[in-house]
Order: C-alpha cells, then sequence, then structure tokens
C-alpha cells in the first residue's frame, strides 16, 4: 500500500482531487467509485471547483456507489442518491443516467444486490474505487466479521456505525438499522482504490490497518492483499503510527 501523508484534511481533499482529476481528463470512458460519509465531502467540493475553473468534463465517466441505506426515499436528505446529488452530481456535466447507487428501496433485496454486481461487471468493473474507513475498520458498510468473498448484499448496521453517522439524523433512532452494500469481493475487483483517512478518531483505525494482521474482524485489512491502493492519510490519522512509517 503506498501511502501519502499530508497535513489536514483539506489536504487530504485536494490530493485525492488532484488523483481524480488526472484520470479523468485523460478522457477514457471510466468507472469511478464512489463513497459517501464526512470524509470524501472535501474531495468532491474540490471537484466542483475545479470543473466550474477549468472545465473538467465527467460526460465519459460512469460513477458506482458503494452503499445506500435501507428504506430512506431518494429525496430523503440522508439518503445515499440525495448526499451524491447534492455534494457533486449536480454541480458537474456528468449524465445522470450514468451515476448507479445500490436501491435501498428495492421489492426484492436480493435481486437488486445480484444487479448490482452484475451492472458493474457489465459495464466493464470499477477502475478506481474512492474509499472511507469506519473506526470499527468498516468499509462500504461491511461491518467487522463480513466474509471477503462477499459480493453486494444486505448488512444489519453496527451500533457504533448507527452512532457515528447519527450526527447526520434528528435523533439515534431515525438512523436506519439496515444498508445494502457492494461487498468486500467487489470492492476487491476494483482495479486501483484510494483510502482517505482524516481525523483523530480514525487514528486507531490507521493503526491496526496498517500494523495489525490481515482478519475479517477488522474489513480494511483486507485491502493489504490488493495490489493497487494509495492512502491518503492526514497528520492526525496518523498520529499513531508516525514514528514506525
Ligand atoms: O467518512 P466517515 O463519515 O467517517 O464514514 C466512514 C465510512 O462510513 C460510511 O459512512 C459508511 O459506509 C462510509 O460512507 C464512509 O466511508
Amino acid at each position: 500500500m503506498n501511502i501519502i501523508q499530508v497535513t489536514d484534511y483539506k489536504e487530504m481533499s485536494q490530493k485525492a482531487a488532484e488523483v481524480i482529476i488526472h484520470k479523468v481528463k485523460q478522457g477514457n470512458r471510466m468507472n469511478l467509485g464512489l463513497a459517501t460519509g464526512g470524509t470524501p465531502k472535501g474531495l468532491y467540493e474540490a471537484m466542483i471547483e475545479d470543473h466550474q475553473k477549468n472545465g473538467t468534463s465527467y460526460q465519459h465517466v460512469t460513477t458506482f456507489n458503494l452503499d445506500e441505506y435501507i428504506g430512506l426515499k431518494e429525496q430523503d436528505p440522508n439518503s445515499y442518491y440525495y448526499y451524491m446529488a447534492d455534494s457533486l452530481f449536480n454541480h458537474i456535466d456528468i449524465p445522470k443516467f450514468q451515476t448507479y447507487l445500490p436501491n435501498g428501496l428495492a421489492d426484492d433485496y436480493n435481486h437488486e444486490c445480484e444487479h448490482y454486481d452484475r451492472l458493474i461487471k457489465a459495464l466493464g468493473g470499477i477502475d478506481l474505487q474512492v474509499l472511507g474507513i469506519g473506526q470499527n475498520g468498516h468499509i462500504g458498510f461491511n461491518e467487522p466479521g463480513t466474509p471477503f468473498q462477499s459480493s453486494t448484499h444486505i448488512v444489519t448496521l453496527e451500533e457504533s456505525t448507527r452512532e457515528a453517522n447519527a450526527r447526520y439524523f434528528n435523533t439515534l433512532d431515525d438512523v436506519p438499522t439496515h444498508a445494502i452494500t457492494m461487498g468486500i469481493s467487489s470492492i476487491m475487483n476494483s482495479k486501483e482504490i484510494l483510502l482517505l483517512v482524516s481525523g483523530e478518531e480514525k487514528a486507531d483505525a490507521m493503526q491496526k490497518l496498517l500494523h495489525g494482521e490481515i482478519s475479517e474482524d477488522f474489513p480494511a485489512s483486507v485491502l493489504k492483499r490488493h495490489s493497487h491502493v494509495t492512502i491518503i492519510a492526514d497528520q492526525k490519522a496518523l498520529s499513531g503510527v508516525l514514528v514506525s512509517l
């Protein structure tokens, strides 16, 4: 894993945007995997700013999001559908029909999971997947204990994950209990992975990722088996590991 150390959240976001924009500017058709949560917000702001200033076009880009809550309508401000439209898609020139998220309101969830994986495969697989990491090591919504060979599936969210995400909802009770997420094998099939980590609340997770063993108890540890992972992490996230880097 290649680690890029940066000072703070702003620099992490800027660096991540540079990596993505560089690839997008090459102009080849591209499948970009995207994440939600607090971590990539600054990245999306930097992409929008660049689009407005430099006109970088996303007409040839298709996006696949990692996950979606079960049961939230598209127009619910806490749905990841809404988050992506509001944080990125509405502000760049990507055609709407080229932006995919798992459907958290599907009639048949098993079918939706299979369909999502098939779609990604049919369109050529993910070229570059952006990831954040949960404090418990989750990637996407793959909680500890998720089999490494999992494909897109339905998960029961851990209490700690619901609590971490409760900041966006009125009350903890409003945070959905289930989500649909790309599986670990779906993520590992990406040709390249860009993991963004910022803040001291992620320092433990960084320490486990870099120095712990590869185990399903810590989902992100699987990334050590991928041949093309870049981590962009800020000083606070690296505070527990700086000495040994
Ligand atoms: O970026 P945050 O808000 O710390 O969340 C960490 C991860 O947890 C999730 O919110 C759950 O999937 C991801 O979207 C994110 O990458």
